[in-house]
Formats: C-alpha cells, sequence, structure tokens
C-alpha cells in the first residue's frame, strides 16, 4: 500500500479530530455516538479528558495545570515511561510524558472487537536528547480506544528496536487521575490484605488491613501483586469506576493532601479533595526485553452508577453488561 493509501485507510477507519488544545497544543478527540468523548494530547501522549455520555468529566485536571513543556501536565493520565517515578536514575516517571509523541497512520495489526470504531494510535521513538539518558532505541505504540458505552481502553506496546543486541530494562504506570466529589466520602476496593511499598516510608513493605481502603490523609502506596480489577465507589456522586488491567501487577495509589498540595505550583490548595490517582503498573519487577520482543500493558476504565455496596466487589453487576 502507498503511503498516501496507508493514511487515507487510517482516517476511514478512525473518525477522530485533531485540533489546537491549550496553548495551541495539538490533541486528538474521540467521540462516541451516544455522547462520551476522551482527549489525547500529542504533547505526553496525555490523556486530558474522559467524558460520559451525559458529557460529565470523569478525570482530574488541575485548574493550574500548565500546558507548556517540558512541564508535564498536571492530572488526566500522564504515562509513566521509562520509569515510574524515582525508582532509577531517570527524571521523577521518566520522560514519556514531556515528549510529543506522532500519529502512527499505520500501525501494526491489532486484535480489535469490532463494535469499537473509535480509536487513535500514537507513537513515541526516541529523540537524541532521551539516547544520552537512556541508551536505547524503542517504539512506543499507544492505542486509546473510546467503547460504544463510554468505556476508555489504553493498550500499550513497547518494543525493544535497539540494534546492538542490548536488552532493556523498565518500569512503567498508566498515572490515572479520577475525579472525585470529596476524598473523605470514596473507597477504594480490590486492594484489601495485600502487601503494599509505602513512599512516605522508605519503601518499606506493609500488608494492608481487611476492609476497604478510605482517605484521611497523604497516601502514597505501591499496592503488589494486585488483582485485574479494582472499583473506586464515589458515593456522593453515585458512581463508580471500575478498573481492569492486563500485564500490569502493580496500583499505585496517591493523594498528595493539603500540605503537599499547597507545595506544588500546579496543583489547587484545595484540588487534592477531589482527585484520587490509582495507577495500573508494574513497578515491583521492572521489566526486560531483548531486541525484537515486544510486552503490552492494557487499562480499561468503566464509570457506572453505584449500584451494589461495600464489600461485594463484583464487576459482572457492576457492568450491566455483565463482561468480565
Ligand atoms: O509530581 P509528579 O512528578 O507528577 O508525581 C506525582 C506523584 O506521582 C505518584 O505516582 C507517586 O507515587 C508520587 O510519589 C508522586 O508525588
Amino acid at each position: 500500500m502507498s503511503s498516501t493509501a496507508a493514511v487515507t485507510a487510517a482516517i476511514e477507519r478512525v473518525p477522530v479530530e485533531i485540533c489546537k488544545g491549550m496553548n495551541g497544543l495539538e490533541k486528538v478527540v474521540l467521540r462516541e455516538a451516544r455522547g462520551s468523548s476522551a482527549e489525547v494530547y500529542l504533547y505526553g501522549g496525555h490523556i486530558t479528558s474522559w467524558k460520559n455520555d451525559h458529557g460529565e468529566e470523569l478525570l482530574f485536571v488541575s485548574s493550574k495545570a500548565i500546558f507548556k513543556p517540558p512541564k508535564p501536565i498536571r492530572g488526566g493520565i500522564p504515562i509513566c515511561f521509562p520509569q515510574f517515578s524515582n525508582h532509577g536514575f531517570l527524571e521523577q516517571h521518566g520522560f514519556a510524558r514531556n515528549r510529543f509523541w506522532s500519529i502512527d497512520t499505520n500501525p501494526p495489526p491489532f486484535p480489535t472487537n469490532s463494535s469499537t470504531k473509535t480509536f487513535v494510535d500514537l507513537i513515541l521513538k526516541p529523540i537524541e536528547e532521551d539516547m544520552k539518558i537512556w541508551p536505547h532505541s524503542f517504539e512506543f505504540r499507544l492505542r486509546v480506544t473510546l467503547g460504544p458505552s463510554g468505556d476508555l481502553m489504553l493498550t500499550s506496546r513497547i518494543r525493544n528496536t535497539n540494534t546492538d543486541g542490548k536488552p532493556f530494562t523498565f518500569t512503567f504506570a498508566y498515572h490515572t487521575y479520577f475525579s472525585v466529589s470529596d476524598i473523605s466520602e470514596v473507597r477504594v476496593e480490590g486492594l484489601e490484605t495485600l502487601d503494599y511499598l509505602d513512599s512516605l516510608q522508605n519503601k518499606q513493605r506493609f500488608t494492608e488491613q481487611g476492609d476497604a481502603i478510605t482517605f484521611e490523609s497523604e497516601v502514597d502506596k505501591i499496592y503488589l501483586s494486585t488483582p485485574t480489577k479494582i472499583a473506586i465507589l464515589d458515593h456522593e456522586k453515585k458512581r463508580t469506576f471500575v478498573i481492569r488491567k492486563d500485564g500490569l501487577p502493580d496500583a499505585v495509589v496517591w493523594n498528595p493532601w493539603d500540605k503537599k498540595a499547597k507545595a506544588m505550583a500546579d496543583f489547587g490548595d484545595d484540588d487534592y479533595k477531589h482527585m484520587l490517582c490509582v495507577e495500573a503498573a508494574a513497578v515491583e519487577k521492572p521489566i526486560t526485553l531483548k531486541p525484537g520482543e515486544e510486552w503490552r500493558g492494557r487499562q480499561e476504565l468503566s464509570a457506572v452508577p453505584s449500584s451494589y455496596c461495600s464489600g461485594q466487589l463484583d464487576p459482572q453487576r457492576v457492568l450491566l453488561g455483565g463482561r468480565n
């Protein structure tokens, strides 16, 4: 297929709009027939909006977010790669979140559910500056899909394209900022009794107690070997977020609370009350890829009316369609 034909095919298949966002930065807008939508900035490959079919925003983005390189955008879904947080010698959370990604007009074959046609493929390859700090050649393909019922799916495919025969190792997270009505009314289910590393206590290992997780102070924990489904219940909004993940064993839970909120220039003093980060991640056991090898990490988010009680995390019931 000629390159022009490939571009045309991609446009026919992907009914998306590309326009200018904040500070003239390019963004892609995905819209589903029933009214849900999502926005992704090429800067960072960063999701900045996910709305349900009533037009309600489901992600938190700070009103003080700075949409200006090299600062990463505060909120939405930053991609942490090739390093999560300060677990290594690179800048905090790696460099993918403050690089310019491109639209991948001709991605390699990808198994797609035939009912989901609203998606965009992005690609990130290292620039010279990256090779100086992380001397590896890679192709990072990100597919962002909006399902017919408004679910948001992110699939990352990372390939080692080194020609020097060297493997590379990375850690990763989808650093999702969920919008919540009031953090003190929120409960997370699915992480009870698990081991976690507490980033506020030198990454020491502890075991979570048996109750659902609630919030009354700063939290920064990496839950290990977590189930593939986690739920965030927002009592006030009567809304439940369900996170499904694959290839991402860990889950980071972060809320900076009042003192750290005040110390962040791109975060409002009271913003901590209205957000919660639950991040599907691969941190404890870094991923190693040999040249030619590819890794996949997938996250699927749904927002549904809260219709179940405490201790009954049953996404089959939550998601009326009973999908697993
Ligand atoms: O301010 P940043 O670099 O976006 O990071 C925010 C937070 O991200 C979380 O994932 C980390 O666990 C926290 O330790 C960190 O403070």
